[in-house]
């Protein structure tokens, strides 16, 4: 080994281990904090709070991107004064995670019916105009987040939403009381715990060796195609899952699959999707779409997927009455999942 590949190599342990060890300590601190009440509250004291309000959080623009502005404790207890509202509800806020010098992150939702006040919806412009901001629904606010504020506020609004749908037992019928984090909830006249849940959703991106395989729900924006997407049924596994889909939803069988990457997702109401690419059977391509699922599918060539996958919005109707192809946005797991295949394609077609 020369004297410099030494030094290389001992600089990236170096640096591999400063990574490794900050992560750990980040993971033990937010650990601690959901485990522990008194640390959590300790730790509001100098964290820091992301808004929301009835689930949208509270967004600045700046050139043609939104920000997600964090606020402090005191900042936030001045705000609440001010709108008549108890210091208390910093108790509803949920922890959803924290930065390389530990200061915990916090979401609180102004707008949810709180035990501890009630009617703060009645503010919600008042707030706006306080905090030089707008709540701004999640799913138009997303694709103009960075990759942080997407994830953390995804995160926040998936669990604000499900401890606003478990205040009461489903047992005792009892009101629910959150541990200070918000990783759980507990009834107090039984003990159950109950934890946020996510929905297992697989999303699958069928190749035919040279083609892909990319549909539409009515629902989508206009000329968008995405993979095949469903949720897990319970007792399923993932492989289980993929094969019914796709035989549900375009009548093809699945022969081989491979695990890609997985996502949190917060549409519908919190989904972890796991994105998997799969072939199918060598000349059973023919697609037999189920109209109660989906609008339309069909195969589509390396070429016009990667042309797709550069174009830009706003995508306006074209002088034909037409949208042009899309794709979702990098931001989605759809998109990087096609994009690997693409990249596949490419490797697979140079000489060896
Ligand atoms: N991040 C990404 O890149 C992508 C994410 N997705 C996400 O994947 C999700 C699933 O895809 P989709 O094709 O709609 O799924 P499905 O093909 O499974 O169809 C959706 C239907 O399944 C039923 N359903 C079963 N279990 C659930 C559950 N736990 N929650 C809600 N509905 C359920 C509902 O039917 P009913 O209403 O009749 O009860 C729903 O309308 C979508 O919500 C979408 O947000 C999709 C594509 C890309
Ligand atoms: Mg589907």
């Amino acid at each position: 080994m020369s004297l410099y590949c030494g030094i290389a190599c001992r600089r990236k342990f170096f640096w591999c281990y400063r990574l490794l060890s900050t992560y750990v300590t980040k993971t033990r601190y937010l650990f601690e904090l959901k485990e522990d009440d008194d640390a959590c509250k300790k730790a509001q004291q100098t964290g820091a709070f992301y808004l929301f309000h009835s689930l949208a959080p509270l967004l600045q623009t700046s050139a043609h991107q939104y920000l997600a502005p964090r606020h402090s404790l005191l900042e936030l207890e001045r705000l609440l004064g001010k709108f008549g509202q108890d210091a208390q509800r910093i108790e509803d806020s949920v922890l959803i995670g924290c930065s390389e010098q530990q200061e915990a992150w916090f979401a609180l939702d102004l707008g949810l019916d709180s035990s501890f006040s009630i009617s703060a919806s009645l503010h919600k412009p008042e707030m706006e105009t306080e905090l030089k901001g707008s709540f701004i629904e999640l799913r138009k606010a997303l694709f103009q987040l960075n990759a942080r504020d997407a994830s953390l506020l995804s995160t926040a609004q998936a669990l604000l939403r499900w401890h606003d749908a478990h205040q009461f037992c489903s047992r005792s019928g009892q009101p629910t009381k959150k541990n200070m984090a918000g990783s759980k909830r507990v009834c107090p006249s039984n003990n159950i715990i109950y934890y946020p849940q996510m929905a297992p959703v697989v999303i699958t991106l069928v190749s035919d060796g040279t083609r892909c395989l990319l549909a539409r729900q009515s629902s989508f924006p206009k000329g968008m195609y995405s993979a095949l997407a469903g949720f897990c049924d319970i007792g399923e596994s993932v492989e289980e899952t993929i094969r019914r889909e796709v035989a549900e939803e375009v009548g093809l069988e699945v022969e081989s699959l491979q695990y890609y990457a997985s996502q949190h997702w917060p549409f519908p109401s919190g989904s972890l999707m796991i994105a998997c690419h799969a072939t199918v059977k060598p000349g059973q391509t023919e697609i037999q779409v189920n109209l109660r699922e989906l609008e339309t599918a069909a195969w589509f060539s390396h070429d016009e997927v990667a042309t797709a996958l550069k174009r830009k919005g706003p995508y306006t109707q074209q002088q034909n009455g037409t949208f042009p192809f899309w794709l979702p946005p990098k931001l989605a797991i759809s998109h990087q999942l096609i994009k690997e295949w693409v990249e596949k394609q490419i490797c697979s077609s140079l000489p060896a």
